[in-house]
């Protein structure tokens, strides 16, 4: 049967980040995708122009939803809004089997709070156990751990603050930093750096969003947690390559750049 990814996000109306990132990298990379919509955003190539949290009950019922019946083989999330949704959505995830990438979105590309301030404690004491790969880009490890990267040397200290609060590997994203995109996987005992060539591209909406559904995707198919971050890499470097402008600001990755004339 055909792999099976549930995502817990937010909508991205402009169809770039959120939701409607992670399901068409799904399907990019051939699995089912299942959605958990969490929040709606009124979102484009400028930046985010209003959000609304949809209630907590909505949330735990699109989840037992999928779970329940159709059954998961790897789950990721994304933008969870606030410490209650972020609170239900650990306790969900806790008691299912199945791996869980978390991207512990805080804010968007152009600044806009995608996570309030008051959650960020749930964030690290709930939500961060439960991960079997956690990806927080540079901002998400300072607001988490307060440690503030650098230069590349400084992501073995992030990934060790990181690690503190429990996933079981974290990938430290090094994609705010100048020069190649580096990042860093490890558990603590293993580590993998995973570096790729900057592509000069402004179009760049959706990387976080597109890595960690990419590498749910991985792991759904039974990948080890090495070769599905390695694998996502790859897809997203692709993607980044052959972003697009869309509207008048940041336009989206390509989603579908393995499907293009000439990929
Ligand atoms: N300009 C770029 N060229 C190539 N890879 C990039 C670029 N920007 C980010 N990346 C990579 O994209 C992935 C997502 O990273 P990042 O953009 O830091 O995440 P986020 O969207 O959460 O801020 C990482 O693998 C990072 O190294
Ligand atoms: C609804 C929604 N969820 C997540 C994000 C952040 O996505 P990310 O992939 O980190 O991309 P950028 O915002 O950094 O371009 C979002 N914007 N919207």
């Amino acid at each position: 049967m055909i792999p099976r990814v549930l995502t817990v996000a937010g909508s991205d109306s402009g169809g770039g980040a959120g939701i409607q990132a992670d399901l068409k990298t799904m399907l990019a990379l051939g699995v089912h995708g299942m959605s958990v919509i969490t929040a709606v955003t009124a979102q484009n190539s400028l930046g985010v122009q209003g959000a609304w949290e949809l209630p907590v009950e909505a949330v735990r019922a699109q989840y037992r939803s999928v779970v329940d019946d159709i059954g998961v083989q790897a789950v990721k999330t994304g933008m969870l809004a606030s410490a209650e949704l972020v609170e239900a959505v650990a306790e969900l995830i806790g008691a299912t089997d199945a791996p869980a990438v978390i991207d512990p979105v805080g804010v968007s590309k152009h600044g806009d709070s995608l996570l309030a301030s008051s959650a960020l404690e749930s964030v690290r004491t709930k939500l961060l156990p439960v991960a079997t790969v956690a990806t927080p880009n540079l901002d998400e490890v300072a607001q988490l751990t307060g440690v503030h990267v650098e230069s590349e040397e400084q992501l073995r200290q992030a990934a060790a603050a990181v690690l503190e609060y429990g996933p079981s590997w974290v990938l430290i994203k090094g994609g705010h930093l100048p020069g190649d995109a580096v990042d860093l996987l490890t558990d603590g005992a293993a580590e993998h750096w995973l570096r790729a060539p900057r592509h000069d591209n402004r179009h760049t909406h959706g990387t976080g969003c597109t890595l960690a559904s990419a590498i749910a995707s991985g792991l759904a198919k039974g990948l080890a947690v090495p070769e599905a971050v390695t694998a996502a890499k790859e897809y997203v470097t692709g993607a980044i390559e052959a972003g697009f402008a869309l509207g008048g600001g940041i336009g989206p990755v390509d989603h579908g750049w393995r499907f293009r004339d000439g990929a």
